[in-house]
């Protein structure tokens, strides 16, 4: 029942892209399937008049007859033709609009989806089935079916004229081609479950290539000598497809060419047959009719037979389009109460718990946080002690499984989500490179803002990036990255920049930097900390940073371990304290002192 309803929700797609063009290649179509009956009809009767003509039975009109269905003859060759012609265009144009289409909604899906599932390899498996059906697949299944529903009306045609001849040649040739039709579903289903089962495999051959064919990996893969090895695993995958692929069409050859014997030899035997009787009647054009319907309902019934084992198959397989059109979204239920323009009393964690879907192990147990409104707290931890996962939480990438997060006092559940996350200015560790200009890099942190100059200056002057971009060849409307022509690439520290002035132009009440300065250098670094008051104005901000000469500045450190809050206070309240934030400080410092280490 599922199955049967993914080509009737292609072809309502494929109505709602063009309802002109389909029309079209309706008509066409249907016009065209009418055409194999005449021709039969038209070859019997020129055939028979020359014949009659050239044994000179004084048939006056035998001439007569030879030429007029000869003339509609050609008449009708024109007409296939320019249907042919016609439908092709139109076909042409509703292929194209309907791959647009998929692949936007493809796109489209992708955009609503929530980072649980980019967190998530099964997603990434249906999202490479999706694409590579979405080109042709849904498009395939109307124009099989057309091609399925014009051989039927050719073939009742066509047949009806060889039945009322024999109605044991029409039966056989009719059935004839079943079984290799039946065989060919079969393999149908077996490729389909292959394609599907080698989903992560397709991948991997698709990130090999990737990381031999771009800027960010080429330096790594060139110094450790990782091309040949990556190049060697990508052969061995499409090594192995291609044995695979190749057993399966071996099979299917045999099979379902053994099986099409039944259709020749259910041909050969009306063949003869036809010689048998028209010898026996004379009748020359009933021996070329014959022939033509023989031939005919040979091949449309073939083209039907092979027509609904490719709308089984292209059923198969949209099944996979639509099974990721269809992945639940379900995101977080949006409240509906506006978010500060400023904060009043700040954000808390109140007894924060979170685990991972499909892991067991905590992130967070019971986490107690405040950060007061107006003030920036430096988050400090070792490698995943939970820090970003904290991050991810306000702004509802995920939901605590325990406790609660609140802001200015109200749960975070109650705000308007989109409003929320417009209302955070965050730039992550993993911060994006746009290969796009200065400017958009920036923009982007404001979408609206896209064409403000000042505004964009204004943040790229508050993260010290200013001075190298207006150095760029076109200044802020300079190409950066070097994907597209003319691009500019910049230093790591240069991307930093450009990122925090991303999460600048928000200007919003809420700034989250998650290693913001770890590329950037220390001069630079100390003079944007040394104004962070000034950048973030009135934002509560939250720092996430490894290097203590970032946190320091901060107004309130806090230590977390293991998900928990271990320690916190001011710089000298925690070096007073002497307890972890003291002992890391000193080695971090002892590093660049050259002095030793007191535990
Ligand atoms: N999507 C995920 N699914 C499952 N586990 C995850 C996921 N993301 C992170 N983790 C795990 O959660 C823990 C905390 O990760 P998180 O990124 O919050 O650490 P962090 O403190 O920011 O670390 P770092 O200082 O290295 O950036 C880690 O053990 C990590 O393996």
């Amino acid at each position: 029942m599922k199955d049967r309803g993914n080509w009737t929700r292609a072809l309502r797609l494929l109505w709602e892209v063009s309802p002109w063009h389909v029309g079209g290649v309706i008509a066409l179509a249907t016009l065209a399937s009418l055409l194999p009956a005449a021709t039969v009809q038209l070859t019997t009767l020129a055939v028979q008049g020359v014949a009659d003509a050239v044994a000179g039975r004084g048939e006056p009109t035998a001439v007569d007859r030879a030429f007029t269905a000869g003339v509609a003859l050609c008449g009708l060759m024109v007409l296939t033709h320019v249907l042919a012609v016609g439908r092709n265009y139109l076909e042409t144009l509703l292929q194209l609009r309907m791959a647009n289409t998929v692949n936007e909604q493809i796109m489209a899906k992708a955009t609503r989806l929530r980072l649980e599932h980019f967190e998530d390899a099964s997603t990434y498996d249906r999202l490479q089935r999706a694409n590579r059906e979405a080109a042709y697949r849904p498009y395939q299944i109307f124009a099989h079916l057309i091609t399925t529903v014009s051989s039927a009306v050719s073939l009742v045609a066509v047949s009806a004229v060889l039945l009322s001849w024999n109605v044991g040649v029409a039966v056989a040739i009719l059935l004839a081609p079943l079984p290799s039709m039946v065989s060919r579903v079969f393999y149908s289903r077996v490729g389909w479950k292959i394609e599907n089962e080698r989903s992560a495999d397709r991948r991997r051959a698709t990130y090999l290539q990737f990381l031999v064919t771009n800027d960010r990996s080429f330096k790594e893969t060139h110094l450790f000598g990782l091309g040949p090895l990556f190049l060697g695993r990508y052969r061995d995958l499409i090594a192995r497809f291609y044995r695979v692929d190749r057993d399966l069409e071996r099979k299917q050859a045999l099979v379902s060419g053994a099986l099409g014997l039944i259709s020749v030899c259910a041909a050969v035997g009306a063949v003869l047959y036809a010689l048998q009787v028209t010898m026996a009647s004379g009748q020359v054009g009933q021996f070329a009719g014959y022939l033509s319907a023989i031939t005919l309902v040979q091949t449309t019934v073939q083209a039907l037979f092979g027509g609904l084992a490719m709308l089984y198959e292209h059923n198969l397989f949209l099944g996979n389009l639509f099974g990721f059109l269809d992945i639940e979204e379900g995101g977080p239920a949006s409240g509906k109460r506006p978010f500060p323009p400023v904060l009043s009393r700040g954000i808390e964690f109140r007894d924060v718990s979170f685990t991972y879907p499909g892991t067991d192990t905590p992130v967070l147990s019971g986490l107690d946080l405040v950060l007061p409104a107006g003030k920036c707290v430096a988050l400090v931890g070792q490698n995943g002690a939970g820090k970003t996962t904290l991050v991810k939480l306000l702004a509802r990438f995920y939901e605590p499984t325990g406790g609660q997060i609140l802001i200015d006092g109200v749960p975070l559940a109650e705000y308007d989500l989109e409003d929320l996350r417009a209302n955070i200015g965050v730039i992550f560790q993993d911060f994006v490179q746009y290969e796009a200009t200065a400017r958009e890099n920036i923009g982007f942190g404001r979408a609206s803002d896209l064409d403000d100059t000042a505004a964009i200056r204004g943040a790229a002057g508050r993260a010290d990036a200013l001075s190298f971009v207006e150095c760029l060849p076109k200044g802020l409307d300079t190409q950066l990255g070097r994907w597209f022509a003319g691009g500019s690439q910049l230093s790591g520290g240069q991307w930093q920049k450009v990122a925090l002035s991303r999460a600048f132009l928000r200007d919003a009440p809420i700034v989250v930097l998650d290693e913001p300065t770890a590329a950037i250098d220390a001069a630079a670094e100390a003079e944007i900390f040394a104004r962070m008051t000034e950048i973030a104005g009135r934002a509560t901000t939250l720092l996430i940073a490894h290097r203590f000469s970032t946190v320091r500045a901060a107004d309130h450190i806090v230590v977390i371990d293991h998900g928990r809050v271990l320690e916190e206070g001011t710089h000298s309240d925690l070096m007073a304290a002497d307890g972890v934030y003291a002992k890391l400080f000193r080695l971090q410092a002892a590093g660049y002192l050259d002095e030793p280490v007191t535990s």
